[in-house]
């Protein structure tokens, strides 16, 4: 048998689509035009070329995103300082600030410097916070699409065994909350894990956030399983790939997901919705 692809280009396509009219709508009665901030500090050149695609998208869909540039001999009080400004400024109505920080730089200080209103990576504890607690706000954007992918496989996730391994604050620990909530059976592997073959084996869900190109083999999966590789793993020779080695994935699966072309675009299209989100919300409904 071979898996469906769960096909995050086509998808995050048709959701711009439809946040374009919204966002349209929204203007059209008079109210503000969402607006975005991107924040780049230093000049990682991945980290340059996903903002750019961030933007890109922006622009897409009618949300006015505005980028502040630091050097990487930015302090943390500096970008603390426009944290301020942009907290402040009614025009914003969410605020992303691009990971990884450079190490001289305290990561944790300036998330939980943003606003939690406009917090739309939904990194910040406060929203973490609300989506342990079944009470989602702003939704970190990779598992939030990873939801929305699943959603469109049609299956019931009530009941299902789902294992990630990654446990990372961006994406592993908020997909095993999102899994959890909707009630799959949650196993959260790492580097720690022991007998790592075994625990995928058990899943009926699969979500591969390492880091470590084609880590999972494809007799490990379990027939039918449903495989989301949210790895970004750059080969020597300029392409991609996943933490599942696709091929031999693709003949146990029910569903897996390309890369690129899978989570990646709903990781974006997220920010967007988010973005949106945070823009219809009064602060005073929020806490
Ligand atoms: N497509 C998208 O939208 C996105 C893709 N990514 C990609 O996803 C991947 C993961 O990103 P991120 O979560 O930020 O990464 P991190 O490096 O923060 O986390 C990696 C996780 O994998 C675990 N790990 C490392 N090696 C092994 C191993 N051999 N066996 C089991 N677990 C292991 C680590 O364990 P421990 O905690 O014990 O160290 C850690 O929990 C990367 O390739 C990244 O580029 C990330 C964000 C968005
Ligand atoms: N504050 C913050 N928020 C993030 O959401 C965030 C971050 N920092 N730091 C880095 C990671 C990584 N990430 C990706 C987003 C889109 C693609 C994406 O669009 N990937 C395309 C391919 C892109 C290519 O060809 O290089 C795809 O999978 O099809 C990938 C990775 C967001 N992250
Ligand atoms: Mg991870």
């Amino acid at each position: 048998m071979t898996a469906k692809l769960l096909d995050g280009k086509t998808i995050a396509a048709q959701q711009r689509q439809t946040l374009r009219e919204h966002v349209a709508a929204r203007v059209a009665a008079g109210q503000s035009v969402p607006g975005l901030a991107v924040v780049l500090v230093g000049d990682d050149s991945a980290s340059q070329i996903y903002v750019r695609n961030k933007r890109t998208a922006c622009a897409e869909v009618g949300i006015e995103s505005t980028a502040y540039h630091l050097t990487a001999d930015t302090s943390t009080a500096e970008l603390l300082a426009l944290l301020d400004q942009l907290n402040a400024d009614p025009r914003v109505h969410g605020i992303l600030v691009q990971l990884p920080l450079p190490a001289s730089i305290d990561t944790q200080r300036v998330i939980e410097h943003i606003a939690p209103e406009k917090d739309v990576d939904g990194f910040h504890p406060y929203n973490l916070g609300r989506l342990a607690q079944r009470r989602p706000l702003l939704r970190s954007c990779t598992p939030k699409g990873i939801m929305t992918l699943l959603a469109h496989t049609q299956v019931e996730l009530d009941g299902l065994d789902a294992v990630i391994v990654g446990q990372s604050n961006i994406v592993g620990r908020p997909m095993a909350l999102e899994l959890l909530a909707a009630r799959c059976t949650v196993t959260i592997c790492h580097s720690r894990t022991q007998h790592l073959a075994e625990k995928v084996r058990a899943a009926d869900v699969l979500v591969a956030a390492v880091g470590v190109a084609e880590l999972i083999q494809g007799d490990w999966i379990k027939p039918n399983a449903i495989v989301i590789d949210v790895g970004m793993n750059r080969a020597t020779h300029g392409g991609l790939c996943g933490d599942v080695q696709f091929a031999s994935a693709l003949q146990k699966a029910s569903w897996i997901t390309p890369v690129p072309g899978g989570v990646g675009p709903m990781t974006i299209v997220s920010l967007l919705e988010n973005t949106l989100q945070a823009a219809e919300y009064a602060p005073s409904h929020l806490l």
